[in-house]
């Protein structure tokens, strides 16, 4: 039987568990705090970040990384971009020797301009082959809920994202296999800030053309900048692309959506912050790693550079609107 681990037991990470479990793999996830992982054993609920949710009775939960680790085929990598440096530099030395090792996480590190993968193969000091990653459609409580989804497992060792393919199929999880890692984790990075955006034009009382418009001009964006480094166009006009734009950019459960949402109505970072209540908006501190790396492959991304404006230089979401729509006109 394979057997995975989960690091970080946030949203995301225990509804992956949860997935893994009904696929009928042994995992255990690991939480930071020991109640989370008692709550988990004994109550079958995870009540921080899926409260209401019954976690299968096959879930094992511990806070102790070493005994997490102990044989595990499929290492999961399920903690926030900006923190995977740090935690992977405390895990590394426990990881097997021929581990695959699966990023959730979907964002570019700061400073570093890396993408996930590439940190992993980095810290961990493992072959890229060995690194695989999942992104697509998947707002974590609909799948906690058993709602049907899609979602793509890239590796550049098929047979490794293969593995991971039967290791998390469900009767309400699909998961598609593809040799594309960069388009998919770009595709993961970039809808973020995308759905930033889509919340701020939102936030001020725009309706579903503006959406429409920001959610097909983030993928043309996305696409260049996916291109530019490597990846493919098919790629993120599939699930990882234009499937999990369309599902964030539009959904109240989203995160960076609703965001985005509270700066359009007004609200400062810090508030907007203040009111995610402990969970992640990848896009806020993306939107700038992104466009950092466009700038350095000199990749025009005016829908990111606006976003990162708003978050960060104190642009009004009203004035944003007004510079891109005076923006040159050209053809599509
Ligand atoms: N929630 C979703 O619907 C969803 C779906 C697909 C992908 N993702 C991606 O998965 C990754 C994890 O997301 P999530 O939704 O599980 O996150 P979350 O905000 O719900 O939880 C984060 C988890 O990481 C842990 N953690 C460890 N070190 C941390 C640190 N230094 N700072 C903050 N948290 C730390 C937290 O304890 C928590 O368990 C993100 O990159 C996110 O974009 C999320
Ligand atoms: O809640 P968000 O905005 O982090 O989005 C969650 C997932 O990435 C959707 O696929």
């Amino acid at each position: 039987m394979t057997k995975a681990v989960v690091l970080g037991a946030g949203s995301w990470g225990t509804t992956f568990a949860k997935v893994l479990a009904d696929a009928g793999t042994d995992v255990t996830l690991w939480t930071r705090r020991s109640e989370v992982a008692d709550a988990i054993v004994t109550r079958h609920e995870n009540p921080d970040y899926l409260p209401g949710i019954t976690l299968p009775a096959a879930l094992s939960a511990t806070a102790d990384h070493q005994k997490a680790l102990d044989g595990a085929d499929i290492v999961v990598l399920a903690v926030p971009s900006q923190s995977l440096r740090g935690n992977l530099e405390r895990w590394a030395g426990a990881i097997g020797a021929d581990a695959t090792l699966l990023s959730l996480a979907k964002g570019i590190e700061s400073v570093t301009l890396l993408r996930m993968s590439e940190v992993i193969s980095q810290v961990a000091a493992v072959d890229p082959s060995r690194v695989a990653v999942l992104s697509g459609p998947n707002l974590a409580r609909e799948i906690a809920l058993e709602q049907p989804t899609a979602t793509v497992v890239a590796c550049t060792d098929e047979a490794r994202a293969m593995a991971i393919q039967k290791s998390c199929a469900t009767g309400y999880f699909r998961p598609y296999t593809n040799t594309d890692v960069i388009g998919c984790e770009i595709g993961g990075a970039c809808k973020n800030v995308i759905a930033l955006a889509c919340g701020m034009a939102s936030g001020i009382g725009l309706g579903e053309n503006t959406i429409a418009t920001l959610i097909t001009r983030g993928l043309a964006e996305t696409i260049r900048l996916g291109v530019a480094l490597g990846g493919k166009a098919p790629t993120l006009a599939g699930l990882a692309g234009v499937g999990d734009l369309v599902a964030t950019c539009n959904s109240p459960l989203s995160r960076n959506r609703s965001f985005g949402e509270r700066l359009g109505l007004g609200d400062s970072l810090e508030s907007a912050q203040a009111a995610t209540n402990g969970q992640v908006a990848e896009g806020v501190k993306s939107c700038t790693s992104v466009r950092a790396l466009a700038a350095a492959h000199g990749v025009e991304m005016p829908l990111t550079d606006a976003v990162h404006q708003v978050c960060h230089e104190g642009l009004a979401v009203r004035d944003a609107v007004g510079i891109l729509l005076g923006r040159r006109v050209k053809p599509e």
